[in-house]
């Protein structure tokens, strides 16, 4: 089975922007441009604005000022349910811990997104399944999130933020929870799965071993761009 019909990566640009948590300010004039298929780590000290940064990259947050776009859509000037629709669609989401729902099967879980959006249950499942496979943990269809390594479920977690062939994966510290060595074989995953489907990723890390896998380094400080290198490491 085909997993992804086509590379779709999304580029991705921000401009100007600002954001503010009431009085507190997390981002001032953050400009950034990420390229279809590239791979770029967020990194910086803690508070610098990282994980607000990839909120309004991925839409979950309306910053205060500024321009945000994914592909052709600009997310900024879309509604609150049309940015929601496109996070379903369009962009995938991995976490520190991967999130997933302790009653369901592990394929069910990465069904989820798909039976969000109406597929057919066996046509779903089929689906969850292959990317189960191309994750490696395909033997483990069936067992509860309890029943595996932390590892094994942030590889879930990862099939599941992808099971809709999103453009672009949004991940925060995807290798925080997982020991160097699980941490390692994740990027490894994350790092082949970008380049032969051609999806952007942006990855939040303070590790700077993590970040070495990414093409790109940014790093803020104080809600500002501090430094935006080529990183050559992959
Ligand atoms: N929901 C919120 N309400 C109020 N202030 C917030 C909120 N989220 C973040 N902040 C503040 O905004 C600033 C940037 O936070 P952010 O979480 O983006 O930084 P970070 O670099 O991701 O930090 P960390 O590495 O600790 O996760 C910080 O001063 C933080 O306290």
């Amino acid at each position: 089975m085909t997993l992804h019909s086509e590379g779709h990566a999304l580029a991705i640009s921000a401009t100007g922007v600002d954001h503010d948590y009431g009085k507190r300010p997390a981002l001032h004039g953050v400009d950034l441009s990420v390229a279809a298929g590239e791979m770029v780590a967020v990194t910086g000290p803690s508070g610098s604005g990282k994980s607000t940064l990839l909120h309004a990259l991925s839409g979950v947050l309306r910053p205060g000022e500024g321009e945000v776009r994914l592909g052709e859509h600009v997310v900024t000037s879309m509604s609150e349910d049309a940015r929601s629709r496109l996070r379903r669609t369009d962009v995938g989401v991995l976490f520190q811990f991967g999130q997933l729902i302790d009653e369901l099967t592990l394929a069910e879980n990465v069904a989820l997104p798909l039976l969000l959006e109406r597929r057919k249950r066996d046509d779903a499942l089929a689906t969850a399944k292959a990317w189960l496979a191309r994750v490696d943990v395909v033997d483990l269809a069936d067992e509860l999130p309890g029943e595996v390594s932390g590892g094994q479920a942030q590889r879930v977690a990862l099939a599941r933020a992808l099971v809709t062939n999103p453009g672009v994966l949004f991940a925060d510290e995807p290798t925080g929870a997982l020991d160097s060595r699980a941490g390692d074989s994740a990027m490894e995953l994350i790092s082949d799965i970008a380049a032969e489907e051609g999806l952007t990723v942006v990855l939040v890390t303070h590790d700077a071993r993590i970040a070495a896998y990414a093409d790109r380094e940014v790093v803020l400080r104080d809600g500002r761009v501090d430094a935006d290198e080529s990183v050559g490491a992959r």
